[in-house]
């Protein structure tokens, strides 16, 4: 960097300071040649420094010359003896000192004895050959020139830094100031020098390099003393490595030996340390004593779990001898109990069904909530679409798996899920990823007729009715009156039309419907798959409610079966899932009902999950139970959950009516004796207003009958609790012709379904020709297509219920679900009940059932007036013994007419359908 050059002459602005110019830089020659000794000006320290140094160049070139002396006479001794012994004995000497030098820095690492000097060349190894090589150019260099060379240069180099020194100080550069600072170096340098001088006999040579690795090995040795064997090992290991190590420094070398040797101690020392836990740490099983006195912290707890677990795991080497197992087991299940909160009974139950390392697996798993999953509903949108909308919110997703195209799994949201525009369009539903399973194995078919007996809140059904694409008919029953209203809110929410939802009791739908190509039944359990949403179920659940859930279980699953076709082209099917892991309600309920039905386990099609239990404890299972599926929280990721899938090979009851009878019997009085009294007391604290109807209604729901109707009938508040009711959902308005005529109702209904069950089935089955058949056979085969109903391609169009709460139609006390003015305009007839089960062989009399009558506001057509628990008895009923119900528009009749009229035909059809239940059971 130089000045600027000035081009302009500018005006002087006077003789101030700043103003004065300076001059160009001015160099002298000398400054870069080297300097004469007249040309130094020397202060007087660097005088007196300069006679210092100049008196011990003197004396170490007396030194030097000493050792030339020396080592001349050597040589020439060396060369004669070298002479008499090796061909080449010059190249080897010549390239030793070379070696050195070059690689200065290593052998000054390792110092190397003198003495070692004399047997250098015995110190070369082959390996050391092939890197002296490049170097033999240089051999006739004799190594004592080449030392005197490099002290010489050293020297040279010292002096050049004083005379550069002294330009400096020439220059003026920190003259004064550095004074002290080089007195310092200088001493400093006189410190190195001296040093240098010291090692100069020191400087490492090729064969310092070899002994150099066995010092550097000894300076690692943190044990001192070498174990030989461990030596010898080593020298072992080192020997592959051999190759790798040549061209690898001695420290490089030295470290991958210390990290070697590291390991091996940390080994070592495990296993030592592992014995020592062996044989002090065994633990002690506290007295009933200690254990009342003491009070533990749930750290001490954790840790006691910790220790039982290990003793158990190994009972022979860590127990005491005077204590068994099932104390150890006692104290584990009673630590477990205090540590993650469970009663006693269902831990037991859990460690009953899992190894212990597994149990823990569980429990733990069972702390943490499952991850929030959603699925798709496809009749309104896509998963792509869905997601893309939902990231858009600010909502992390992902699909849910490569087993699902519905589901996807919410890492986090900045919105509730339950209230975006999109669930509120109905485009998800809000599910678990188990729940997904069931509707899966199930694999329902378009345009078939599905009963989904345990619906509410209508999870899994709604997922029915996407895969069937709103076609067919979907049979969403609950007997829980106001879970039902969530049914219809999803339904309608997620667009679904093909569905009627009722609320009946499961174990009597036998009565009511029967001929469904599949049936899903998602039982009503104890939830112990479910701790993580429901913590509750830790501490709540009892053997009394393991039993009442297995029986109505069983109770339910029997009637699911009954009320499937066997003979159904695409189907035949049950899905019975629960979400609660005991065996008492999976495989038992299952292996039950192989008993006592024609069914047989079918794989669930689904490709994960844990086998089902073929035995379990002192139990046996028919061996098919391991094509049923068990889905845990610690292997899943999933809500712990069950899934079995039948297949109903026969229509007929491989038992008779009267072991039916007792059966039926037993259960009902299982679940009856079990039922907790304080249960039923917090159900029916309710408002005044719906505590009557539900108490009722539960009862009824147990045993409902016909003589029931009749009581009914007597008691007005009974027959308004008693109400039954079938919702069906709608979305879009039935078109209704403006005038009606009262007769063409008749005819169509008479006809119209028998068309549809001769269009979808190829034949017209009349009711009485079934009967007939059935009786012809004996079984109940034939008695069960009576209740099928027309296989529908179009969607049903569906009407909103009139009033879901039961509000029975003033008249008759009805519920008239298609007529919402029902209360304001009560017709002379009732409403139809969508629920009938012969809807297929005996058209109802209501538009509501029956999409092709689309004068059903207007003017409702006749219907049987009785009660809704007799329209529920309708379906066993063969109504073609009943013609006087249909189409018949009552004007004006009197209320009691009606109902006795109603009675009458009842009483009618009862017989009707005992002569039809009869032929149901072989004998
Ligand atoms: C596990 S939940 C069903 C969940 C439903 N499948 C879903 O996916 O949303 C069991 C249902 O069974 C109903 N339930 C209990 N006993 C019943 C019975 N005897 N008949 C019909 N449903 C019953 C309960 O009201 C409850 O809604």
């Amino acid at each position: 960097m130089g000045r600027k050059a000035e081009y302009s002459e500018k005006p002087k602005k006077g003789p101030g300071r700043k103003a004065r110019k300076q001059g160009p830089p001015v160099f002298r020659k000398q400054s870069f040649a080297p300097m004469e000794e007249e040309d130094k000006k020397l202060s007087h320290r660097q005088k007196q420094r300069f006679v210092k140094r100049e008196q011990k160049k003197v004396v170490q070139k007396a030194k030097l010359q000493e050792k030339r002396a020396k080592g001349k006479q050597t040589q020439q001794v060396r060369r004669k003896t070298a002479y008499n012994s090796d061909s080449e004995p010059e190249e080897e000497e010549a390239v030793q000192p070379q070696e050195a030098s070059s690689d200065e820095e290593v052998p000054q690492l390792v110092p190397a004895p003198k003495t070692k000097k004399s047997a250098a060349p015995k110190g070369f190894t082959d390996d050391n050959d092939a890197w002296l090589k490049p170097k033999k150019q240089k051999k006739e260099v004799e190594p004592e020139s080449e030392e005197d060379d490099e002290e010489e240069e050293e020297l040279e180099e010292e002096s050049d830094a004083e005379l550069e020194e002294g330009s400096e100080d020439e220059n003026g550069l920190e003259e004064e100031a550095s004074g002290e600072e080089d007195e310092e170096e200088v001493s400093g340098e006189e410190d190195e020098e001296e040093e240098s001088d010291d090692d100069t006999a020191q400087v490492g040579k090729l064969d310092d390099l070899s002994d150099g690795e066995a010092n550097s090995d000894d300076d690692f040795d943190i044990s001192g003393d070498e174990d030989a064997a461990e030596a010898s090992s080593d020298d072992e290991d080192e020997d592959d490595d051999d190759d790798d190590d040549d061209d690898k420094l001695p420290i490089e070398r030295a470290n991958k030996k210390l990290k070697k040797r590291e390991a091996k101690e940390a080994q070592l020392a495990d296993e030592e340390m592992q014995m020592t836990v062996d044989r002090q740490d065994v633990f002690q099983l506290p007295n009933e004593e200690e254990e009342a006195e003491k009070d533990l912290t749930l750290q001490e707890v954790q840790q006691r779990i910790k220790d039982v677990t290990l003793v158990l795991s190994d009972f022979k080497k860590y127990r005491q001898a005077d204590r068994s197992r099932g104390e150890y087991i006692d104290l584990l299940r009673r630590d477990l109990c205090l540590y993650y909160s469970y009663n006693e009974f269902l831990m037991e139950k859990l460690m009953d069904m899992f190894p212990l390392t597994e149990l823990m697996e569980y429990l733990e798993a069972s702390e943490v909530a499952r991850p929030l999953t959603i699925r798709t509903n496809t009749l309104k949108t896509r998963r792509r679409d869905l997601a893309g909308a939902l990231i858009n919110r600010g909502v992390n997703l992902d699909p849910l798996g490569k087993w699902t195209k519905v589901g996807l799994v919410v890492f986090n949201s900045q919105v509730p899920l339950g209230a975006t525009p999109e669930y509120l369009a109905g485009h998800y539903m809000i599910q678990g990823a188990s729940s997904l399973l069931p509707v899966m194995a199930l694999a329902p078919q378009e345009n078939e007729r599905i009963l989904d007996m345990c619906s509410a809140p209508g999870g899994k059904g709604s997922h029915i009715a996407s895969i069937m694409k709103n076609t067919g008919v979907l049979f969403a029953n609950d007997s829980n009156r106001d879970r039902i209203k969530a049914i219809v809110a999803n339904f309608h929410r997620l667009g679904i039309v093909n569905a009627v939802v009722s609320c009946e009791d499961g174990t009597k739908f036998r009565n009511i419907m029967t001929g469904f190509d599949r049936v899903l039944l998602d039982a009503p359990c104890t939830g112990t798959g479910v701790v993580s949403k429901d913590p509750s179920v830790k501490t709540t659940k009892s053997d009394v409610d393991v039993q009442r859930c297995y029986n109505l279980q069983r109770k339910l699953l029997l009637t699911a079966i009954d009320c499937v076709d066997a003979k159904s082209s695409s189907g035949g099917y049950i899905v019975y899932s629960t979400c609660s892991v005991l065996p008492e309600e999976n495989e038992w309920v299952i292996d039950y009902a192989l008993k006592k039905r024609n069914v047989k386990l079918v794989p669930t099609g689904l490709d994960f999950g844990v086998e089902g239990f073929t035995k379990f404890r002192q139990h046996r299972f028919h061996p098919s139970l391991n094509l049923t599926k068990r889905y845990y929280p610690h292997t899943h990721n999933m809500d712990g959950f069950y899934v079995a899938k039948l297949k109903k090979f026969s229509n007929t009851i491989p038992i008779t009516k009267e072991q039916q009878e007792e059966d039926e019997k037993q259960l009902d009085e299982a679940i009856e004796a079990e039922a907790d009294p304080k249960e039923a007391e917090e159900e029916t604290e309710e408002s005044p207003e719906e505590k009557a109807p539900r108490k009722v209604l539960g009862k009824r729901a147990g045993k409902p009958s016909l003589t029931d109707v009749e009581q009914d009938l007597k008691k007005k508040k009974l027959e308004e609790s008693k109400t039954k009711y079938v919702a069906k959902v709608f979305e879009k308005p039935v078109k209704v012709p403006k005038k009606p005529k009262p007769e063409q109702p008749q005819e169509k209904k008479g006809k119209k379904p028998q068309e549809n069950d001769e269009k979808t089935n190829g034949n017209a089955t009349p009711s009485k020709a079934a009967t007939k058949k059935s009786q012809q056979n004996g079984n109940v085969e034939a008695s069960q297509p009576e209740n099928k109903f027309p296989k529908k391609k179009t969607p049903i169009k569906v009407h909103v219920p009139n009033k879901l709460a039961g509000k029975k139609h003033p008249a008759n006390g009805t519920p008239s679900p298609a007529k919402p003015d029902a209360k304001k305009k009560p017709p002379a007839n009732a409403s139809p009940s969508p629920a009938k089960p012969d809807a297929r062989k005996k058209p109802p009399t209501n538009a509501s059932s029956s999409p092709a009558k689309p004068d059903a506001k207007k003017k409702p057509p006749t219907q049987p007036k009785g009660k809704s628990s007799a329209l529920a008895k309708a379906p066993r009923v063969d109504l073609d013994n009943v013609p006087v119900l249909e189409g018949k528009p009552i004007k004006k009749q009197n209320k009691l007419k009606q109902k006795s009229k109603q009675i009458g035909q009842l009483k009618k059809s009862k017989t009707g359908a005992n002569a039809g239940k009869k032929q149901k059971f072989k004998k």
